[in-house]
């Protein structure tokens, strides 16, 4: 397996370009199945996740492929007779999100057959609240042998009201609700970009939804919907994690195509912890204090700050000249990353969902061990920072969600490099 190996100490300088969104195109690529005929993404990012995605869409009969050459960030899905709706264990197990081809299916084929998702190192993720969603519209629910089945002939437009705010949930009843008879509303929803990002390009699709990006949406559902062309928005939890690698070097880095209007809350707590921050060339400027302030922070859904830089800004705290307090409110076990600090020197305590970081003068390189996607970024952060050199351990973890991290690091002047297995 591979190994991410740092060499810390380079303060990094210059641009870097965000790639488009993980969270963003998984459910895109998952819309495709509400139309016939070939859909056309672009600036769709080069990862595992995506290429799981493209493969859970292939082995249901679409032809989903990501083009060459100059082309490659592009990927075309195509939708076409004979589609067999069903989404097998063996790459439901890869990637929970392969759950979000539910929706469209029981919306689009009157049935659906997916693998439950498991629960993963961050928390137990259940499903129950798209199930909810899926019944409200009408679709009949069974559980057997691991997959969750759902049957409609026709979904009905009804009222949803979500008792937890989930961003997949939130999508995947929005994608079967589109082709739903009659209107739709729900409510409690999550309002990330991507939720938006989605909605928008299912309008596009001829879909009729408002309000996404709010907390309550309303579909009035349509016959059919046509195939799209559409360009995936950056990734903002990219984006901040460069940020961070210009804070934590010492560094002055530019972030092209980082949506400040998607970020506020980590802007806002990477100039508490005395970074400077401008938006600039259509990007995001970070350029670090000569100390790095405690900062605290607790994670909630958008507009709040994200769950998904927890990890990163952590790490930022582990060398702050005083005490930041984390509180992670999202997922009950997203503090894997802390053991692997402490093995670089860091002085983390733990306190149920809270994290006490104590900021200390250095950390030092050390093996560690990506055990999720945050948290091998965090990783490699540290090892920017730390005296000596990190290797990170089972970076498949980090493909799955970063476009080729470490070239982009390099490209700034880290002394960073893949050792392939
Ligand atoms: C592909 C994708 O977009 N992944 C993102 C998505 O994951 P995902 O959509 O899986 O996360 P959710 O928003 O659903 O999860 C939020 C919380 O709700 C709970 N929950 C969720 C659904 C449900 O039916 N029942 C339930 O109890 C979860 O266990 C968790 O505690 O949002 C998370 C929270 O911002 C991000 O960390 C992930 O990067
Ligand atoms: C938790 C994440 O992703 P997923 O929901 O795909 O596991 C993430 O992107 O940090």
């Amino acid at each position: 397996m591979d190994k991410i190996v740092v060499k810390g100490g380079p303060a990094l300088h210059g641009e870097v370009k965000a790639s488009g969104a993980k969270n963003a195109a998984l459910p895109i690529l998952a819309s495709s199945l509400l139309a016939d005929g070939t859909s056309t993404y672009r600036n769709v990012p080069d990862l595992v996740d995506v290429a799981t995605m493209l493969k859970v869409l292939r082995t249901m009969g679409c032809g989903a492929e990501r083009l060459t050459g100059r082309r490659k960030d592009v990927c075309e899905v195509t939708v076409g007779a004979n589609i067999v709706p069903e989404a097998p264990y063996e790459l439901v197990k890869t990637m929970r999100a392969s759950v979000l081809v539910l929706g469209p299916l029981v919306a689009r084929y009157g049935r659906a057959r997916v693998s439950m998702p498991g629960g993963c190192a961050i928390g137990a993720r259940p499903i129950d609240q798209h199930l909810k969603g899926l019944k409200a519209l009408g679709a009949e629910i069974t559980l057997t042998e691991g997959y969750v089945e759902a049957r409609a002939k026709q979904l009905k437009g009804g009222t949803v009201n979500f008792d937890v705010i989930t961003v997949t949930g939130t999508e995947n009843v929005m994608m079967a609700a589109v082709l739903a008879k009659g209107r739709s509303v729900l409510e409690n929803c999550a309002r990330e970009p991507e939720v938006e990002e989605l909605a928008r390009v299912l309008n596009k699709m001829g879909a009729r939804i408002e309000g996404a990006g709010t907390s309550i949406i309303t579909i009035d559902g349509v016959d059919s919907l046509r195939p799209v062309e559409h360009t995936i928005l950056p990734d903002r939890i990219e984006a901040g994690t460069l940020l961070v690698a210009a804070a934590i070097s010492g560094g002055d880095v530019l972030v092209k195509h980082a949506q400040p209007e998607n970020m506020e809350a980590v802007v806002l707590k990477l100039r508490e912890a005395g970074c400077t921050l401008t938006t600039e060339n259509g990007g995001i400027r970070c350029k670090a204090p000569k100390a790095i302030q405690p900062v605290n922070v607790t994670t909630t859904e958008h507009p709040g700050f994200p769950t998904d830089m927890q990890a990163q800004l952590m790490v930022l705290m582990c060398v702050a000249s005083g005490t930041s307090v984390i509180s992670e409110n999202i997922f009950e076990n997203r503090f894997m990353h802390v053991a692997e600090l402490h093995r670089m020197g860091a002085d983390i305590t733990i306190q149920g969902p809270t994290a006490v970081v104590k900021g200390v003068k250095k950390l030092s390189g050390a093996p560690v061990m990506a055990t999720d996607l945050r948290a091998s970024a965090s990783l490699i952060l540290a090892g920017l920072r730390a005296e000596g050199k990190t290797e990170v351990a089972r970076v498949y973890h980090l493909d799955r969600g970063y476009e080729r991290l470490e070239r982009k690091l390099r490209s700034l002047g880290a002394d960073i490099r893949r050792m392939k297995a």
